[in-house]
């Protein structure tokens, strides 16, 4: 608004408060008192905040909600002192700032008061304005970054599983610590207003002027914290050694995952109607093995996983069932997500010789799990059909009518599995996230195995989200993955398309999936979500020969380093 020709031109709104703005000057006869310049340049900015403090006046922001606040932390920086609205980013600025009052937008009589207070109180005002000089370093971008970092090196520390680190986790942490820094400092450059000064931070407040390589020192100190903290394990070199519990000479300390350079992540669950596996998914997995291993640089390289709604135990049988060996994979994806398995590596493997999920990975999804909470909603939302045969809308007369029951078999501790008895009644995914959500339960939802299954999982797990721990947990990159999915799948499969992983697209292989019971009606269409051509997705047909699987394949590698 401070930039118009003509206010007529102005969009409705900004015309109409404009106006308001106007009439209120003349109705109040404030001409002389109110400046409101028809244009100004961004360069004159600071001269009207430093105008304003001269003048011992107040900054002044009533909007009804304010996200952040950027104007309030300009003001402070002039000495202004301000009077800001309590809705939103003002109470953290208040908070840190200490430099005003914060009032009700819509208590106009609060308003006329701080303002009042502020301008007669000389005190009040005097120590408003230091207060913000003192305290502004904190919103400069130098601080703002080792805020951010320490906090996110705080969040490592939490979670005494991470420090499973290897070496070679180390160096990872450190070269990308030492980036972020480079970027701090990069930051601050080019924030740099005057030219004469490396940060704002050096235009605000002398003291704290040439802070670079304390942020740096900073940074560092928390990262040999970290370190300190860590196991032994991250000294240990990493050797092969014979597992206690018989696994043999294959047994290795970590998966192999972490030398590999190409993870194939086979994701081509195929189901009959009664959710049981298909014969024709164990033909298809020997397909990808055979077409990979028929490159003998690319197999020597590649490592594969499987990605699957079927728990652990299941999915063992199947593959037993088609002479797979789990060793074939260095990672098994199961219960749609919430659980990684590592075959070969012995600290994944118990006494017996029995996989264990990955624990910094179950520690990871912890967060905000409670499936407890899960239970008892979806039983509510879920065990009721209305009168119109909605999905899951509560029946005032009559008894329940039950649309799923519990599916111990496949449920675990980050699972919770339902069998679907009546797919017809049950409520869509978007819905049922929807519900939970307001009633503060954060969980992903999936229906799975041509819509047999429910699977309720923790916010931070999925079979995609999966495929992004592998990555920061043993560095494989993303941008190195090849996801193979069906055409159909489970409500999952868009997540599994989208993102920088390349994906393949086998088609007549999976018939039917989950999906009609992913999106309620009126929302967002899949073509939003899901890219219909990119340079990432290839197509294949099953039953297609290794040779022809292979060309698909490396086509998609054009878009990375080279297979
Ligand atoms: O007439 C004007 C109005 C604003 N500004 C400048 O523009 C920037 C942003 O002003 P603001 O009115 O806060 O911008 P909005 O884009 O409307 O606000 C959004 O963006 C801000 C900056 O991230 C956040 O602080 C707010 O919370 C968020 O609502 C500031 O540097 C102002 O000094 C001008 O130069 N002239
Ligand atoms: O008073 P309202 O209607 O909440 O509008 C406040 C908005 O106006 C601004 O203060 C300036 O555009 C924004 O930062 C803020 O979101």
């Amino acid at each position: 608004m401070g930039n118009r020709d003509d206010i007529e031109e102005m969009s409705g709104g900004n015309a109409n408060v404009l106006t308001t703005v106007l009439k209120l000057i003349d109705k109040y006869d404030l001409y002389g008192q109110v400046a409101y310049p028809k244009h100004h340049k961004q360069s004159d900015v600071p001269e009207i905040y430093r105008l304003a403090a001269k003048t011992k006046g107040v900054f002044i922001n009533p909007a009804l909600v304010e996200p952040f606040g950027l104007t309030l932390i300009e003001a402070a920086a002039h000495g202004l002192p301000m009077v800001a609205t309590k809705n939103g980013g003002p109470v953290d600025i208040h908070r840190a700032l200490n430099n005003g009052l914060l009032v009700d937008p819509h208590d106009q009589q609060a308003i006329a008061d701080a303002l009042l207070k502020l301008v007669s109180e000389k005190n009040l005002w005097h120590d408003c304005r230091i207060n913000g000089w003192r305290n502004i370093h904190l919103y400069s971008w130098p601080e703002h970054c080792r805020t951010y970092l320490t906090r996110v090196a705080a969040c490592r520390m939490r979670h005494p599983q991470w420090q499973m680190d290897t070496p070679l986790d180390d160096a990872n942490a450190d070269e990308s610590l030492g980036d972020s820094l480079k970027d701090v400092q990069d930051i601050s450059l080019r924030l740099s207003v005057d030219g004469d000064k490396p940060s704002l931070n050096g235009s605000v407040d002398p003291e704290t002027g040439n802070d670079d390589l304390e942020i740096e020192d900073q940074v560092k100190r928390v990262l040999s914290k970290i370190k300190k903290n860590g196991p032994e394990a991250s000294l240990e070199a990493e050797t092969e050694k014979p597992n206690k519990s018989g696994g043999g000479a294959s047994m290795t300390k970590y998966p192999f995952l972490r030398r590999r350079r190409r993870l194939f992540v086979i994701a081509l669950d195929c189901y009959n109607e009664n959710g049981e596996p298909e014969k024709k998914m164990l033909q298809v997995i020997q397909d990808i093995f055979k077409a990979i291993r028929s490159d003998s640089q690319l197999s020597r390289i590649s490592g594969f996983a499987l990605s699957t709604a079927m728990p652990l135990s299941e999915t063992l049988d199947v593959l037993k069932n088609g002479r797979i060996q789990p060793t074939d994979f260095d990672a098994l994806i199961c219960s749609s997500g919430s659980e990684v398995y590592y075959p070969g590596m012995s600290q994944c493997t118990d006494l017996e010789g029995n996989l264990c999920p990955d624990p910094d990975y179950a520690t990871h999804i912890d967060y905000r799990w409670s499936d407890d909470g899960v239970k008892r909603t979806i039983s509510k939302l879920m065990h009721f059909s209305s009168p119109e045969g909605k999905a899951g809308e509560k029946q005032e007369s009559g008894p329940p009518i039950g649309v799923l029951e519990e599916d111990m078999e496949s449920s675990n501790v980050h699972c919770v599995s339902y069998l679907i008895k009546d797919s017809t009644k049950a409520r869509k995914v978007d819905e049922l996230r929807q519900k939970l959500r307001m009633r503060g339960i954060r969980c992903h939802l999936m229906y799975s195995r041509n819509s047999t299954r429910l699977q309720v999982i923790p916010l931070l797990a999925s079979r995609s989200q999966a495929l992004r721990y592998l990555f920061v947990r043993w560095g494989l990159n993303v941008a190195n993955m090849y996801v193979i999915l069906g055409e159909n799948g489970d409500t999952d499969h868009e997540e599994l398309i989208s993102g920088s992983h390349k994906t393949v697209i086998m088609k007549g292989i999976v018939e039917k999936g989950s999906e009609a019971l992913l999106r309620t009606s009126g929302s967002y269409p899949k073509d939003d979500i899901v890219p219909s051509e990119s340079p990432l997705i290839a197509h294949i047909d099953f039953g297609q020969r290794s040779e022809d699987i292979l060309t698909a394949l490396k086509g998609l590698s054009r878009y990375s380093s080279g297979m």
